[in-house]
């Protein structure tokens, strides 16, 4: 690996598992005897869970970890976390290779490389709109191997790996070690002033801005201009007839 380490967040947790089930359930399990944030890292899990509903692949040698938290703030302002996560991840990747190229942020939560996706986010939380108990931040990372393309839904993106597109090689452990100080830096700046530095941070990052793509809701779809992200972190679409700020949505390229 090519890189600086940085110091371990003071007062965040942190385990690693040789096996779990998933390492959200896992989070959901310990939440409510939670002293701090903690991340738990899997070796290996036997029922990872992606997005909408689906099942996650995590072939061996690759980055499964949940950061677990306890939020003080509102729950629209938790589901900003996944921009956060984001950031984090792209830093961490960034320290891992040396270099930016290629890696881009797809909204709402994955990581691209050379366009191919190499990392996903599955955010969960339970509670009322009253306020949350906990707040799990779920992170799969593509390290060492991708699945392969019939793996994955007919749409989805080409799904890449770290270490077949830039010949890095990182395991598990060593990539906690830069994203969790990355995530702290973030969290730290999202706590102090909000989401505008995160929202122009991510916008920076971004894949397809200014470009056509097609949003899928539960109920629409929407093929128009990415113009941006606003300040509520929707997706805001322009089509021929009208401006559309998405607030959930599957996108395609
Ligand atoms: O569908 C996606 O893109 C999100 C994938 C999230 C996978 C990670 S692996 C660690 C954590 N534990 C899980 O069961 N899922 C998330």
């Amino acid at each position: 690996m090519a890189h600086d380490m940085a110091a371990w967040p003071h007062g965040v947790g942190r385990r690693v598992l040789a096996e779990v089930d998933s390492t959200n359930a896992e989070a959901a399990r310990i939440a409510p005897n939670l002293t701090g944030p903690e991340w738990i890292l899997a070796l290996r899990q036997t029922a990872a869970r992606g997005r909408r509903g689906r099942a996650w692949t995590n072939p061996q040698g690759n980055f499964a970890a949940t950061l677990v938290m306890r939020p003080t703030e509102s729950p629209d302002q938790v589901a900003l976390r996944s921009f956060v996560a984001s950031l984090a991840l792209y830093d961490a990747f960034v320290a891992a290779t040396g270099r930016a190229e290629g890696f881009t942020l797809k909204w709402p939560n994955d990581v691209l490389l050379n366009g191919g996706k190499l990392a996903g986010i599955l955010l969960e939380s339970a509670g009322s709109a009253a306020g949350l108990s906990y707040f799990a931040i779920g992170i799969g990372v593509n390290l060492a191997q991708a699945p392969s393309p019939d793996q994955v839904e007919p749409q989805a993106l080409r799904p890449v790996s770290l270490l077949s597109e830039t010949g890095a090689e990182v395991t598990p452990e060593e990539f906690l070690d830069l994203l969790a100080p990355a995530y702290a830096r973030y969290e730290a700046q999202f706590t102090t002033y909000g989401f505008a530095p995160i929202r122009t941070a991510w916008l920076d990052r971004a894949a397809k801005l200014g470009e056509v793509i097609t949003a899928r809701t539960a109920r629409d779809e929407f093929t128009g201009t990415f113009e941006t992200v606003d300040e509520a972190g929707n997706l805001v679409l322009t089509t021929a007839k009208s401006r559309h700020a998405i607030p959930a949505a599957e996108v395609f390229f």
